[in-house]
């Protein structure tokens, strides 16, 4: 029986999340796994900060991915100035990515690792893009160390149809240290979700919040459909103009093709009745937004 709660309340495993299609599991790694994967991805990964709109983003961030045997490797555009660079995937990253393969039940192939650093850091509200998603494929956020809050919000368009002033629908969903958040792609469309600061005194914290003294590495992994070659000169597949590696396109840098993807980008935030087919279906084959001087 799934329950549905009032707003302000915490959800959880079993409860009605989004649309439905999405949930909390908990206990997503093994003890032994959960228990190191922190420090080792501390020391594993290649932490980058990155910039939008030139301002710093308040979180560490690093991308790794699979490389396949031509070197091809996938890329996940969303509206960053630059995307940090790909590496293929860490001993650690690669063990937590195989738990998770086998519980969503469909192959992951890229991941967005965030380091907040503190109850300070934080994403705001936003849908994810999909252009380079595929389709029916979800995107999951497994998370280690300090508790933080998932926080849904229906888009304001959902609300049309409702008595005016009616406040909008808006969950909590509590992501525990070894925890995995699977975002179905229904509740990405009709939902934004944020992990707001938390900027308490750590000493007035939950003990799941002091956890690992208030820092949180989350993993969004994605099963993505859009690849550049090893060069980074040419791009291809389901978000690209070319659909196959046969057909692989120059990839392009800012100019009016960035102005173009960033609106969709913008489109995708704010409407709940996105049409991916109409908006994304030919393709772009921009890389960077803000290309480096
Ligand atoms: O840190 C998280 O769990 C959320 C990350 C997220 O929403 C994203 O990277 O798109
Ligand atoms: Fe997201």
């Amino acid at each position: 029986m799934l329950r549905q709660h009032a707003s302000p309340s915490s959800l959880g495993p079993g409860d009605k999340i989004g649309e439905g299609d999405s949930e909390l599991v908990l206990n997503i790694l093994p003890s032994d796994l959960a228990e190191i994967a922190f420090e080792n991805m501390r020391k594993e990964v290649a932490w980058n900060v990155m910039y939008h709109r030139g301002g710093e983003v308040p979180r560490l961030v690093a991308v790794e991915g699979e490389v396949v045997a031509d070197g091809s490797f996938p890329i996940y555009r969303h509206p960053a100035d630059e995307s940090p660079a790909l590496h293929p995937f860490s001993p650690t990253v690669s063990l937590i990515r195989e738990h998770v393969q086998k519980v969503l039940k469909h192959p992951v192939n890229h991941v967005l690792i965030q380091h907040y650093r503190s109850g300070a850091d934080y994403i705001s509200e936003h849908s994810d893009k999909t252009i380079d998603v595929v389709r029916g494929s979800r995107v999951v956020n497994v998370s280690l160390g300090a508790q933080r809050i998932m926080t849904l919000r229906l888009k304001r368009d959902g609300m049309d149809g409702r008595e005016k002033g009616t406040p909008r629908p808006s969950q909590k969903i509590p992501l525990p240290h070894n925890s995995m958040f699977v975002l179905g792609l229904e509740t990405n469309a009709k939902w934004l979700h944020a992990i707001n600061h938390n900027k308490r005194p750590l000493h007035l914290k939950s003990p799941e919040e002091q956890f690992m003294n208030g820092e949180r590495i989350s993993l969004t992994f994605r099963h993505i459909g859009t690849f550049l070659t090893a060069d980074e000169s040419q791009i291809y597949g389901q978000g690209a103009k070319g659909k196959t590696r046969e057909t692989a396109q120059p990839v392009v840098k800012g100019t009016e093709e960035a102005t173009k993807l960033l609106e969709a980008f913008g489109k995708e935030n704010q409407q709940s009745d996105f049409d991916w087919e109409a908006v994304y279906g030919e393709g772009s084959d921009v890389l960077h937004f803000t290309p480096r001087q």
